[in-house]
C-alpha cells in the first residue's frame, strides 16, 4: 500500500507527464495542419485533452451548452480551481475561443508551446498597465476576428469550494467590445481533489453554462455592477452544484 502522499504525487506527476508528452506530440500536428499560432489549433488540442479524463476516472455532467450559441463574440468567465481545470475547459470549449493566461505558462516547455500555438493571450499579472493594454487590444480584435475569449476572473487557482473576489479585466473587456458575458460554473472539486490532504480520487464534476448577460449600452461606470452581478450568480450556482443549498440562500 502506497502512502497517500506518494499516491497523490504519483497521480499529479502522471497528469503533468501526460500534458508534456501529449503537447510534444500534438504541436507538430498543429503546425502541419494549421501552419502556426491560431485558435483553429484548439480543435486539435481539445480532441486530445478530452481523452485525459478516462485516465483519472473523472466524469463531467454538462448543462446549458445552448447558451454558447450567441451571435458573434462573447466573454466567457468561469471559476478556476486547479491545473486539472484544463480538462473541464476542453470538455465544453466552443469553437473559436481563446483563453487569457499568465505569461509564466509560456515557459513550461512543450506545454507552453501548445498553449502558444492554441492562441492563448498572455498577460503579465504583475503589471496592471500592460495587462490592460493587452486586454484593450483584444477588445478590438475579437469583433473583427469573431472570437470568444475565456477569462478566469478570480485571476488565480482557488480550491477552497468558494470564489475569490473577481478581478475586473474580463468585464471591462466585455463592455469595451459591447459583447455578452457568459458565466460557466464547475462544481467544487473538494470531495475528490485536495492537495493539502493528498486527496485525488475519481469523481464527478457538474458544469453549467449560464445564460448570456448582455452589455449593450453599458459604459465603464457599469463595470463594477456587472462584476458583482456575475459574481453573485456564479457563487449561487457553485453552491447549488456542489450541494450547499443553505449557503446559496445566504448569499442571494
Ligand atoms: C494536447 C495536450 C495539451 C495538454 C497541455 C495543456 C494545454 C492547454 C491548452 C490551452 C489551455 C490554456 C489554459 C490557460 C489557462 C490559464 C489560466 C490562468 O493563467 S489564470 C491567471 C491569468 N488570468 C487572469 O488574471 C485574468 C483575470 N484578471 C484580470 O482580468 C485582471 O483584472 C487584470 C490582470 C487585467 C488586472 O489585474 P489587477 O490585479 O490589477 O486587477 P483589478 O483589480 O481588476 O484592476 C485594477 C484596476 O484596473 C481597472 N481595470 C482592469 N482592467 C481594465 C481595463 N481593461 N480597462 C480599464 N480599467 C481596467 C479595474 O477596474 C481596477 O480599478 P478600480 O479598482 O475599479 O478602480
Ligand atoms: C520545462 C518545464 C516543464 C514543466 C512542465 C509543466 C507541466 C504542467 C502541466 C499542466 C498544464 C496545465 C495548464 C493549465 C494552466 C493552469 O491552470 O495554470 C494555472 C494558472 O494559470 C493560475 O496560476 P496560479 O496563480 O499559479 O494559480
Amino acid at each position: 500500500e502506497l502512502s497517500p502522499a506518494v499516491n497523490f504525487a504519483l497521480r499529479i506527476s502522471f497528469y503533468c507527464l501526460l500534458c508534456v508528452v501529449s503537447s510534444a506530440l500534438t504541436a507538430p500536428v498543429c503546425l502541419l495542419v494549421n501552419g502556426g499560432r491560431t485558435v483553429k489549433n484548439m480543435r486539435i488540442i481539445k480532441t486530445v485533452v478530452k481523452t485525459f479524463k478516462y485516465f483519472f476516472g473523472l466524469r463531467f455532467e454538462v448543462k446549458g451548452l445552448e447558451n454558447f450559441k450567441v451571435e458573434g463574440p462573447a466573454i466567457i468567465v468561469s471559476n478556476h480551481q486547479s491545473i486539472l481545470d484544463m480538462m473541464g475547459l476542453m470538455e465544453v470549449l466552443p469553437d473559436d475561443c481563446v483563453q487569457v493566461g499568465k505569461k509564466e505558462l509560456m515557459y513550461t516547455g512543450s506545454v507552453g508551446l501548445i498553449i502558444y500555438l492554441g492562441g492563448v493571450i498572455f498577460i503579465n499579472r504583475k503589471s496592471t498597465t500592460s495587462a490592460k493594454m493587452v486586454m484593450a487590444e483584444v477588445a478590438k480584435t475579437m469583433t473583427t476576428e469573431n472570437v470568444k475569449v475565456w477569462v478566469y476572473p478570480e485571476g488565480t487557482r482557488n480550491c477552497t469550494g468558494d470564489l475569490l473576489p473577481f478581478k475586473k479585466g474580463a468585464f471591462h473587456l466585455a463592455v469595451q467590445a459591447q459583447v455578452p458575458v457568459i458565466p460557466v460554473v464547475y462544481s467544487s472539486f473538494t470531495t475528490f481533489y485536495n492537495p493539502k490532504k493528498n486527496l485525488f480520487t475519481s469523481g464527478k464534476i457538474k458544469v453549467e453554462v449560464l445564460p448570456p448577460i448582455e452589455t449593450k449600452g453599458l459604459t465603464s461606470d457599469d463595470v463594477s455592477d456587472l462584476t458583482d452581478r456575475c459574481f453573485r450568480t456564479m457563487r449561487e450556482t457553485l453552491f447549488r452544484l456542489s450541494g450547499h443549498p443553505s449557503e446559496a440562500k445566504e448569499s442571494s
